[in-house]
């Protein structure tokens, strides 16, 4: 059934490279230009798909999707099928990432992304990641013995629910380290435990002093350095690496099918997606299935108080939050909230407390060359014009903190994106609503999922006609920020015990642990010398193990 319309190649963002394959683009990661990977092009639709693909199953759908953006030359249908279906054989419910409805009267659906093993929707894509790296390295290891085998060496940054969600999709491969950078005492304790209680050799795990801005910048930093990159070959797990995106847009076509065989869903209706966004990565898979053809109203950014798209979508300007007033003297800001190193904020959603958004580089990536390079009619030129642009912006918020984009380009995105900003207490409010609303049936939230549910509301209060649906994307399971469901439902605790809480986390955080500690001062070179010495440590040890 698959067919294709584009030309399935890649190129980066910042006009370094062009022309990649599927292959090459998720083994590199992050482009040598420090840009990300993009598709040259974005697939349209078969005609048939409304069709085609409306009754298929999620396994079924992500091949097709799949298929639009990977060659056949590349990985054959057979392996890509194969590849889908252990990848997603790991997951609780049957349907994979099923919709529930929370409010019939004001049409507000949930899209339940963590049913994966770490309970967050990183699983989605995390999961497929680790067996096409797998896939990838059995075939380029094929008779190589010791030495001569490729090793990846996978280094990610996480505020909890990427880094456990990569563990559990990378444990004991064969050929692959994974080293996950977290700041230390800003992830949750189940996150943690999830985290560093995996005793698998090819798994170490790295509490950084810091914010996960800095893990993320020491990522970054690797990937940027000449030395390690002549003698490891580095891979991603963030959101960086353009098979994250791919794989999370399956989910906004299965709940769209799903919507749409309800009976409230009428043929005048509407819908619009609603996410809770940090570092961009799960709202621009809606951009891509936008782009594509699905029809989706307008795609809803939820911040929390970590809010620098949100700013962005309201006045154009893309900064880095200016510390002001009593706060930048050390005391308590005006809204009681602390901003720690760097500005970011200590939030009751702390998988989403960044400071800088990295795939948001990728929509401004589409945005300049929609706006700007209409005036020329060579393809090439086009895209070097947006690869231009960007490189420009991103110098500026590395040099200057921020930069500003003109009305034209502001427009641009606020014709497929809105944003709202919502506070802790708003979180909490929402999270206590929920569970006491009739219609919700003691539906209990998590914050970062409670953040959507709130934005939600909002957007149905201003959207027309009022047969407006919002699909909400619930990212992670209560279970896992346990300490705000307690604050916001405090006399539940025995029902969260007996009803909430996973088989799964009982008795996890009394595992025995292993994590290494990075100083602040020891900063990227640190984690580097940690990386090469365990890497090498591991090599030995594989190679006592074949004589
Ligand atoms: C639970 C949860 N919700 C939302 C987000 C935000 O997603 P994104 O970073 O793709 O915007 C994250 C992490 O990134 C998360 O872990
Ligand atoms: N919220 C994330 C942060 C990393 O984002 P990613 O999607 O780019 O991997 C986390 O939980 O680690």
């Amino acid at each position: 059934m698959a067919s294709h319309t584009a030309s399935q190649r890649y190129l980066s963002t910042r006009g370094g490279s062009y022309d990649l394959s599927f292959e090459q683009v998720v083994l590199k990661g992050l482009a040598s230009d420090g840009g990300l990977f993009i598709p040259e092009e974005i697939p349209v639709l078969p005609s048939d798909w409304a069709s085609n693909w409306q009754h298929l199953s999620f396994q079924d759908l992500a091949y097709e999707i799949f298929s639009l953006y990977i060659s056949p030359s590349e990985i054959p249908a057979a392996d890509l099928k194969g590849i889908i279906h252990r990848s997603y054989s790991t997951f609780r419910a049957e349907d994979i990432t099923p919709t529930v409805t929370l409010d019939e009267k004001n049409n507000i659906h949930l899209l339940e992304l963590f049913h994966g093993p770490t309970f967050a929707f990183k699983d989605v894509a995390l999961q497929f990641l680790g067996n096409l790296f797998e896939y990838f390295l059995v075939r380029r290891n094929q008779d190589k013995s010791g030495r001569d085998r490729e090793h990846l060496t996978v280094v990610g940054a996480t505020s909890g629910d990427t880094g456990s969600a990569a563990i559990y999709g990378l444990r004991g491969k064969k050929d692959v380290s994974v080293f996950i950078m977290h700041p230390l005492g800003k992830v949750s304790a189940v996150q943690e435990a999830q985290m560093t209680t995996v005793m698998d050799a090819n798994v170490h795990n790295l509490a950084v002093d810091g914010t996960f801005d800095d893990c993320q910048d020491f990522v970054k930093a690797l990937f940027a350095d000449p030395e390690i990159n002549k003698t490891h070959r580095l891979a991603a797990v963030n959101s960086i690496n353009w098979a994250r995106i791919l794989a999370q847009i399956t989910y906004y076509f299965y709940s769209y099918f799903n919507l749409i065989r309800q009976p409230s869903f009428l043929p005048a209706s509407l819908v619009r997606f609603v996410v809770p966004t940090g570092n961009f990565g799960d709202i621009l898979a809606g951009y891509f299935a936008k782009r594509m053809g699905l029809p989706a109203e307008k795609l809803v950014i939820a911040t929390n108080e970590n809010d620098i798209l949100h700013r962005f979508w309201q006045s154009g300007k893309y900064e880095k939050r200016p510390v002001h007033g009593k706060e930048a003297e050390g005391g308590i800001p005006e809204d009681g909230v602390k901003a720690h190193e760097g500005g970011v904020k200590e939030t009751l959603s702390p998988a989403m407390d960044i400071l800088v958004s990295s795939n948001f580089e990728r929509l401004l990536w589409f945005l300049s060359y929609e706006v700007y390079s209409t005036n020329s009619d060579a393809v090439s030129q086009r895209r070097a014009q947006a690869g231009d642009h960007v490189r420009q912006w991103l110098n500026d918020l590395k040099t200057e903190g921020g930069f500003r984009v003109d009305q034209q380009l502001l427009k641009a995105a606020q014709k497929d994106f809105e944003s709202y900003r919502v506070s802790d207490d708003e979180t909490l409010e929402t999270i206590k609503n929920t569970f006491s609303s009739p219609s919700s049936k003691g539906y209990v939230l998590d914050p970062h999922s409670a953040i959507g549910i709130h934005a939600a509301y909002r957007s149905a209060k201003i959207s027309t006609p009022p047969s407006t649906h919002h699909i909400a994307l619930a990212t992670a399971h209560p279970a896992k920020f346990s300490n705000a469901v307690e604050r916001a439902l405090p006399d539940e605790k025995e029902h969260f015990q007996a009803n909430v809480l996973p088989e799964e986390f009982k008795g996890l955080e009394d595992k025995p642990r292993r994590v290494s500690h990075v100083r602040k001062a020891d900063g990227w070179e640190g984690v580097r010398r940690v990386v090469v010495a365990e890497v090498e440590a591991e090599l030995q040890a594989a190679e006592r193990a074949e004589k």
